[in-house]
């Protein structure tokens, strides 16, 4: 089956996402693609949404960041989405204040793995707000750099609102904090269809299950293993990880019962819980420079 793109629009509050989005649905309307869009709302009601073409397969994830609260919901949602229509991509419009590897995280999961593809996290950024980050709290400045520094495509939005010498700057700070990065200067968020679809991803053929994110900066490894493992061989495992290793998560049979564990591991903490459900022994391991042989051997050594 023919796996899906996924395009993460990230940015802060008002940088303007969903004027980025609506363009691009358009301009796939005219291409004749299908495509569907998750929106992520921080409030109860949907207010992106409602400026959607009615048309578009449309999932809403309301009263919670994606990142946070409502990650399992996100998988949920682009399941049912792939499951119930044929698409060509799908556009996840995260809230302002969803931190973009906490979004990927809840979009590589072991059953996703293999049908969806992650293609990029397109960061929107809010120039003059960049020229004025001072006006925002400490938090809010760390997660509005970090939006930048995930991103793999920025898009310098409100172009109009700055001078010659503040463009200059603009691309000056950004090219600091991410200098990987493909950076355009926008106004209205205005970028053709065709730059977002030639966003590419180097692939390594080498080992079947890795799924590399070299634009991300991010890697994950996708491993299934049917045999039970011993649970604190395992853990000591887990515990052993490289800081590299950001997260874990998966479900596994443990020794000793017929029951499905689930497993989760994020920095340096591993969990396992029992858990009642009919899935697919995997795991999918997330984080900078993987070595899926050493990490294959590792989990070996635990059954
Ligand atoms: N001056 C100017 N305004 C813009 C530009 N792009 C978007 N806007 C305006 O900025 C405001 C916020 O845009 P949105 O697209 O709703 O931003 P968003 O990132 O989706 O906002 P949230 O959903 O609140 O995070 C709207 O009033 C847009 O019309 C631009 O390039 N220049």
């Amino acid at each position: 089956m023919k796996k899906v793109d996924v395009f993460i629009l990230s940015g802060f509050l008002g940088s303007g996402k969903t004027t980025l989005l609506r363009q691009l649905l358009q301009e796939e309307k005219e291409h004749g693609r299908n495509v569907g869009v998750i929106m992520n709302e921080a409030g109860e009601t949907a207010v992106d949404s409602e400026v959607l073409p009615n048309e578009v397969p449309l999932a809403e994830l309301l009263n919670g960041c994606v990142c946070c609260t409502i990650q399992g919901q996100l998988e949920e949602q682009l399941e049912e989405m792939i499951s119930s229509y044929t698409l060509d991509a799908i556009y996840i419009e995260t809230t302002g204040i969803a931190h973009p590897i906490e979004v990927l995280d809840g979009c590589i999961t072991p059953s996703l793995s293999e049908r969806i593809t992650v293609r990029s996290i397109i960061t929107v950024v809010n120039s003059k707000l960049l020229l004025e980050l001072d006006s925002l709290s400490n938090r809010a400045q760390k997660l509005f750099l970090e939006q930048i520094r995930h991103g793999d495509l920025l898009l310098l939005n409100k172009e109009d609102l700055l001078t010659e010498d503040e463009k200059a700057n603009t691309l000056m700070k950004v090219q600091m904090l991410n200098e990987g990065a493909k950076t355009i200067l926008t106004t209205q968020a205005r970028v053709p269809l065709s730059y977002i679809l030639t966003q590419t991803r180097s692939r390594t053929a080498s080992h079947e299950p890795t799924h590399m994110h070299h634009h991300l900066h991010i890697e994950t490894f996708a491993y299934h293993e049917d045999s039970a493992y011993n649970g604190a061989k395992l853990e000591d495992f887990l515990k052993s990880l490289p800081q590299s290793v950001y997260r874990v998560k998966g479900y596994v049979r443990l020794q000793g019962n017929d029951k499905l564990y689930s497993l989760q591991y994020a920095y340096g903490t591993p969990l396992l819980m029992p858990v009642e459900l009919q899935a697919k022994p995997s795991l999918v391991f997330i984080g900078e420079n993987l070595q899926p042989q050493i990490l294959e051997q590792g989990l070996n050594s635990a059954i």
